[in-house]
């Protein structure tokens, strides 16, 4: 009560009686409500059923932002934001885990799973395997694989963050390295968590829409939210809105402890001087090579340069891999350490690569919005020497609709074919989001094939390719299910398909890789 009260989010309470026997388990699913339990109510989905469920199953408590007829005989909690009074409430009941971790947050359009991957993997260097990870793909609490699972949310709710922190500390994890969603600070899920070193990577228009963010000013507003709560915030000086992205990290901030980062030919235009600079090497299919430089002398004062070696090409993936420098640095880590940590990183569905013999370099990666495509194919061109370039990508359904456009605009770039297919289609009809995306092709420079089924999608696009093409099979990255009308229908992942059509054509003796 007193947390609700010094936060000014209590608005009432009923206390019936033992206050006592309170906490002794916290759910915001009535589903899993356990004796003497306490219950938030929350959601646009919240029905006042679930809080008659809660109380049979046993929840003497809820917190709610009114109060209700069921919760009668219940203790009750009326706050004025219930998602933040339960991110507060669970950081106490799980005796505020944050203290005892180090915590590195990234936050950015893209790059966010990169960039933690990278970090733990120099951290666990440093500290032999004791980083927790909570990414969009993995949460791992723990060093042994029974520890890792696959994550639902970016950014979990709060009650299941705090709660799986607590596991971390208690499994013997020393480090964290989180992604924060501008969705998490929407939500409220990690309101009141401060980092101990937070990142701002990148912002380009993206989940803005219906149950998104309503418009980008707030999509920017929640991203910056993660620099107000960080004790160190560090940020890539070439994001876009840099000055407000900047101004962020100064109201809680003593620029002292703000460090910028930058590639090696980036001129500041603010006057704001670079700490960090990274310099591309030449790459090939499979490697990329890149210097990592400091230039101030409080980064000068830790000591870390070098050359480093990464399996991930893409220029940005050395972005993502310097953020990941600075990071582990920050945390004690020291030039070998980050060198040998980066070394052998791969990302399921991040720049995954084969040969198909006899036809094109498939690439896999999840880049699923324009700021990422654009990233991806402008580094391919590049790299490629302008090859030939055929795409096969589609775009969820009900989300992310400007992404449809987007793609077109994108592809109009750079592409030469695309295979238009399906890719968590939801409530939506694939034919329709296809050719909405088609609408926007310019069909002199690109040409256009609809093919729904997408493993076959695949399988044309790579017979269709001749050595010296790029086929780019984009957007769904290693999810291993098609979201269908509400459902994850299984789905075997784009790779898997690859390596299956590569190893059924006439020519493959088994040279993937
Ligand atoms: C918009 C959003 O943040 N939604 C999340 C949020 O939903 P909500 O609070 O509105 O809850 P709800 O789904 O309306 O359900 C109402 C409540 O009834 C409860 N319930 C339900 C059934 C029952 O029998 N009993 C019961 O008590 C539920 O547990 C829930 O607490 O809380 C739910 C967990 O309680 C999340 O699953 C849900 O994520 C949805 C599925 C989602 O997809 N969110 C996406 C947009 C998201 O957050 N993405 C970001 C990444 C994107 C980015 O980069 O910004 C992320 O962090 O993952
Ligand atoms: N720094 C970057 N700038 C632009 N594009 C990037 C960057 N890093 C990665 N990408 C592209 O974005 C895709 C997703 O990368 P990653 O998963 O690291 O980002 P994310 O921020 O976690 O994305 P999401 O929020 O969609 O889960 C990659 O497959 C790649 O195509």
């Amino acid at each position: 009560m007193l947390i609700l009260k010094e936060h000014h989010l209590l608005k009432s309470s009923a206390i019936q009686g033992d206050m006592d026997t309170v906490m002794t388990s916290v759910s915001y699913d009535s589903r899993k409500v356990q004796p003497n339990g306490l219950f938030f109510c929350k959601g646009e989905n919240f029905r006042t059923i679930y809080l008659t469920m809660a109380k049979d199953k046993g929840a003497i408590t809820y917190v709610a932002e009114q109060p209700y007829p069921e919760g009668k005989g219940m203790n009750a909690f009326i706050v004025r934001n219930v998602q933040k009074a339960m991110a507060l409430l669970a950081a106490a009941y799980y005796n505020y885990p944050q203290d005892e971790l180090f915590i590195i947050a990234y936050t950015g359009t893209k790059g966010k799973t990169t960039s933690a991957y990278f970090t733990k993997a120099i951290l666990d260097e440093m500290n032999g395997g004791k980083t927790a990870l909570f990414s969009t793909i993995d949460r791992v609490v723990g060093p042994k694989p029974d520890q890792r699972f696959k994550s639902d949310l970016t950014t979990p709710e709060s009650l299941d963050l705090f709660h799986d922190m607590r596991t971390a500390v208690n499994n013997g994890m020393t480090h964290l390295v989180m992604e924060v969603s501008s969705q998490a600070y929407l939500k409220s899920r990690v309101f009141g968590l401060t980092y101990d070193v937070g990142f701002f990577l990148n912002i380009t228009p993206d989940h803005i829409g219906p149950n998104e963010h309503p418009n980008f000013a707030n999509y920017l507003h929640c991203k910056l939210q993660l620099l107000v709560n960080s004790r160190v915030c560090v940020i890539n000086a070439e994001t876009d809105h840099f000055p407000e992205v900047y101004a962020a990290a100064t109201t809680t901030t003593d620029p002292d402890s703000i460090f910028l980062f930058a590639s090696a030919s980036y001129q500041e235009p603010h006057n704001i001087p670079i700490d960090f600079r990274m310099e591309s090497h030449e790459a090939d299919l499979f490697e990329s090579r890149f210097t990592f430089t400091p230039v101030t002398p409080k980064a000068i004062a830790f000591a870390v340069h070098g050359d480093y070696q990464l399996k991930l090409v893409g220029d940005y993936n050395e972005a993502n891999a310097t953020a990941a420098i600075i990071g582990s640095l920050l945390a004690g880590a020291d030039t070998y350490e980050t060198q040998t940590g980066l070394r052998n990183v791969t990302i399921p569905g991040r720049m995954e690569s084969a040969l198909a013999p006899g036809h094109g370099a498939v690439y896999v990666d999840y880049a699923h919005n324009y700021g990422s495509m654009h990233a991806l194919l402008s580094f391919l061109i590049r790299q490629y020497k302008r090859p030939r370039i055929i795409v096969v990508l589609g775009a969820p359904g009900d989300k992310g609709v400007s992404r449809r456009a987007d793609f077109a605009r994108v592809l109009n770039q750079y592409a030469s074919d695309v295979f238009l297919t399906t890719d968590d289609p939801g409530f939506e009809d694939p034919a329709d989001i296809a050719a909405e995306i088609n609408r926007g092709i310019d069909h002199e420079q690109v040409r256009v094939k609809i093919e729904l089924d997408r493993p076959k999608a695949i399988h044309d696009a790579i017979l269709d390719s001749q050595p010296g093409d790029i086929v780019v099979v984009a957007g769904k990255g290693a999810d291993p299910y098609q979201k269908v009308r509400g459902v994850d229908t299984p789905y075997p992942t784009d790779m898997a398909i690859v390596h299956q059509v590569i190893a059924e054509l006439p020519a493959a003796k088994g040279e993937t890789k």
